[in-house]
């Protein structure tokens, strides 16, 4: 047993018993029978509005209807953005194994083994990553890109509602999910810098 823990132990354990009792207090549609439960399958239907399969499929779709350069181009590196978010939030909560809250109820859509670990939320990961991506590349309305901001906040409350995570994996999925977006700006794939890629989509 530690009897003299740094400031930053303490820190830390104070910090994730916070969390804790936070997650615990605003889980308020954990089941059916929660203080919250009718807004339930509202909840639910936000859930899949945020999973990676619709995302996944519907970037495809549209790729494979795409008429213009520009718009395969931004289209390619949503691809790449979705793939990448999957790939380190699945590294991530590997290696962590942070366990879903208790009050959790494992009846999610379609998910992989490593989702039954909860740090970092791959919905809100997803979430800022995707409304980053879209605020940057599609010409929207104010009140179109207050929407999208708005989905990707409620998005990331809805999974500690619903008992999926706790505060902190929520937290730092937004932050994961910001810098994400960075590294595909960064890398953004063009056909000067990745001409294979799109020659190859342009001959199917
Ligand atoms: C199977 C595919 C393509 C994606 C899995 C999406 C999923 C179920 C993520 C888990 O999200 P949370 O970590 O927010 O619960």
């Amino acid at each position: 047993m530690d009897l003299n823990p740094s400031f930053l132990g303490i820190a830390l354990r104070s910090l994730l018993a916070i969390d804790l009792w936070l997650s615990k207090k605003l889980g308020v549609c954990a089941g059916e029978s929660s203080s919250w439960g009718s807004v339930r399958p509202l909840m639910k239907l936000l859930e899949i509005s945020g999973h990676g399969i619709p995302w996944l499929l519907g970037t495809l779709y549209c790729l494979s209807r795409s008429d213009s350069w520009a718009g395969r181009e931004v289209l390619m590196n949503l691809l790449f953005s979705l793939l990448l978010d999957l790939l380190l939030v699945a590294l991530i909560k590997g290696l962590v194994r942070r366990r879903r809250p208790a009050h959790n109820q494992m009846d999610m859509f379609f998910t992989l083994s490593v989702d039954k670990y909860s740090f970092p939320s791959g919905h809100a990961t997803r979430a800022a990553l995707v409304s980053r991506f879209i605020l940057n590349h599609l010409v929207l309305a104010i009140p179109l890109r207050v929407l999208v901001v708005l989905w990707a906040f409620i998005l990331g409350l809805s999974r500690v509602m619903l008992g999926r995570h706790n505060v902190t994996d929520v937290a730092f999925g937004f932050f994961l999910g910001y810098m994400q977006y960075s590294i595909v700006d960064y890398c953004w794939l063009s056909p000067h810098n990745a001409p294979v890629l799109f020659v190859l989509w342009n001959q199917q």
